[in-house]
């Protein structure tokens, strides 16, 4: 990491499992997060990733283990899925004080910040899903949280989409220095600035860089037949542009994959994306 130091740890799990009945959901779970740090957890389908985030926010208490949470540590969490009746009309303003008051100024500052101010009026109902995605970090971001935990944040969002939301992670990393805790829905693709991959399959399967996981042993077993497509980064290389009401062009061959050590413009399904 960087002029960002010294980090301040925000929270640590200590070996954490969390039972029901005799089934061990995750069991022996370590890992710790720093203001600034951006950790992804990667696994496949039931490998716990889900329950580890719900025990980082609280939601889950731990069987036995140590979670330690700085004082006062306040946690933004996007969820995977928010239940909303769609039959009910629900503008975005209403949709960011569901949860508690802000002033039409807060509102209005968290949407800016996620490029989606323009939508405040909108019903939440007609939104992309990048959009959607937007409006649920403003909303998380409006309590200013020292740490934010992403669950997902890519799921349904085209791949310009995902580029652009990948992009406004690092934003609001770099702008509020808050930590930032994600699930990625995919195995093989993490976002490129991931201080630390954690891969859970049960238990923490490896971690590391990026590039640490990507070679390590444990990590190409538990792709078994798929281990031909070994862990790629995206990489964010300036080269589109990003228009007034928040969307992002991005140009042909602009956004990269960096795969078995190389930089090469790839498309999303190139990459053979599930
Ligand atoms: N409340 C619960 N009671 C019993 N089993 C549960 C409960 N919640 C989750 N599980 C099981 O625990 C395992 C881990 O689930 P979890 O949702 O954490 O995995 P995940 O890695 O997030 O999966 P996915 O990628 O499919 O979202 C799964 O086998 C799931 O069925």
């Amino acid at each position: 990491m960087d002029a960002r130091s010294p980090k301040e740890t925000l929270i640590s799990l200590e070996n954490v499992a969390v039972r029901r009945g005799a089934r061990a959901l995750v069991s022996g779970i370590g890992f710790s997060i720093a203001r600034g740090e951006i950790v992804t957890l990667i696994g496949p389908n039931g490998s716990g990733k889900s329950t580890t985030a719900k025990v980082v926010t609280g939601v889950i208490k731990p069987t036995s283990g140590e979670v330690t949470r700085r004082a006062g540590l306040k946690i933004g969490y996007v969820p995977q899925k928010l239940t909303i009746d769609w039959t009910l009309p629900l503008t975005v303003k209403r949709l960011m004080t569901l949860t508690g008051h802000f002033s039409a100024s807060e509102i209005a500052a968290a949407l800016e910040a996620v490029g989606a101010r323009h939508l405040i009026d909108a019903a939440v109902q007609e939104l992309s899903g990048g959009e959607f995605q937007r409006v649920l970090f403003a909303r998380a971001m409006i309590r200013k949280p020292d740490l934010m935990v992403l669950d997902e944040p890519v799921q349904g969002v085209d791949f310009s989409g995902e580029l652009a939301l990948y992009e406004l992670i690092r934003k609001i990393r770099d702008t509020t220095n808050c930590g930032i805790l994600m699930i990625s829905h995919d195995l093989h693709v993490v976002m490129a600035e991931t201080d630390t991959v954690i891969c859970l399959n049960g238990h923490v399967c490896c971690r590391g860089t990026p590039e640490t996981v990507k070679s390590s042993p444990e990590y190409q077993q538990l792709l078994g037949d798929r281990g031909a497509r070994a862990l790629a980064f995206y990489q964010h290389h300036h080269d589109h542009e990003h228009h007034a009401d928040g969307s992002v062009h991005v140009h042909e061959h602009s956004h990269e994959i960096s795969h078995e050590g190389h930089s090469k413009g790839h498309s999303h399904k190139g990459l053979g994306h599930a």
